[in-house]
């Protein structure tokens, strides 16, 4: 299609790095059987819960944390069965999310839905998986999804972190209005995508791009000073220590 854009159609970074693909989705319409109420379970509960908070979603455990049973209690749509998992729990699911500690049953679980074709998630054993959860950052309507294709969960949290922290919440008062400016657009579909390209040029004009050899610069001095900070603090901790033993 001529209004896709460069980007769009090159392929060539395709066949390295992250190749899982992200989606989003109306969870609020699905149904999801999550197995286990222990640490992690409360975790998984958290996160479906936290970015859609109206899904159903069916927990089956022998054992449930009190602040699964807490939380559970303050959402319209979760089912708790005080029991073992059983084959028939699979049925009317859409979605399921395992958080047992026995790898024999989420192995189980695991054969039980792929013959059903249910994606499904087993928290820490990512080869088990047909999709991962990310870290989240929310701003209104403006949501990113951080993927490090399971290298390492602590450097999504902490990205999470940063642009939670940096991205401005005007964005989303931003995000308002160009949806109303969207709304009194006419003209086809190439005629609406130029018009929305001209009000959002400034924010990737030249005057805001870092040229590459700038980037290099800066992630060899963030580096270099990562690591000189990294040593100084060693170094007064260290201090801190003979001084006290
Ligand atoms: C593959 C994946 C499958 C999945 O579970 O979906 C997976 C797998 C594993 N996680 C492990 C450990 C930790 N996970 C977290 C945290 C999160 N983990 C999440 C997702 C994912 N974790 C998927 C990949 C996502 C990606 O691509 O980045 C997040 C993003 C989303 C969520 O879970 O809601 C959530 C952050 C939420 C937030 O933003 O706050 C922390 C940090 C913490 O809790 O503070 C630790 C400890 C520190 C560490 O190890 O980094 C282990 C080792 C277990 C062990 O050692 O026994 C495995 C197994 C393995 O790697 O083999
Ligand atoms: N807690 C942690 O910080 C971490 C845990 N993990 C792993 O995550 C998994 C879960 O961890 P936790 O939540 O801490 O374990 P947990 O022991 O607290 O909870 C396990 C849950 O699974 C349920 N369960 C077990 N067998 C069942 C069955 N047949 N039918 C129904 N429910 C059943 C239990 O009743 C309980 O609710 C384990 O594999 C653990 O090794 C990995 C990394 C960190």
């Amino acid at each position: 299609m001529s209004v896709l854009s460069k980007e769009h159609t090159n392929l060539s970074s395709v066949t390295i790095g992250n190749q899982l693909f992200p989606v989003f989705l109306k969870l609020n319409e699905l149904k999801v059987l999550l197995v286990g109420a222990g640490n992690i379970g409360l975790e998984k509960l958290n996160a479906l819960l936290a970015n859609s908070p109206e899904t159903q979603i069916s927990i089956v455990a022998e054992r449930f944390l009190p602040e699964v049973i807490d939380l559970a209690g303050k959402f319209p749509g979760i089912y708790s069965n005080y029991r073992k998992f059983q084959p028939s729990d699979l049925d009317g699911q859409d979605l399921i999310v395992i958080a047992t500690g026995d790898n024999v049953l989420n192995a189980e679980i695991r054969s039980l839905a792929r013959e059903r074709h249910l994606l499904i998630n087993v928290a820490d054993k990512p080869e088990l998986c047909d999709f991962y959860l990310g870290s989240i950052v929310k701003k209104g309507d403006l949501k990113i999804g951080i993927s490090t294709n399971g290298k390492s969960p602590t450097i999504a949290k902490r990205l999470k972190e940063v642009f939670q922290e940096n991205l401005p919440d005007e964005l989303d008062i931003s995000l308002q209005q160009m949806n109303q400016l969207r709304n009194t657009l006419k003209g086809d579909f190439a005629h609406k995508v130029t018009e929305l390209n001209k009000v959002t040029a400034s924010l990737v004009g030249a005057d805001t791009k870092i040229s590459a050899p700038e980037k290099r610069k800066w992630i060899l001095w963030g580096t270099a000073l990562g690591i000189i900070l990294s040593l100084v603090l060693y170094s007064v901790f260290s201090i801190f220590v003979n001084l006290y033993k």
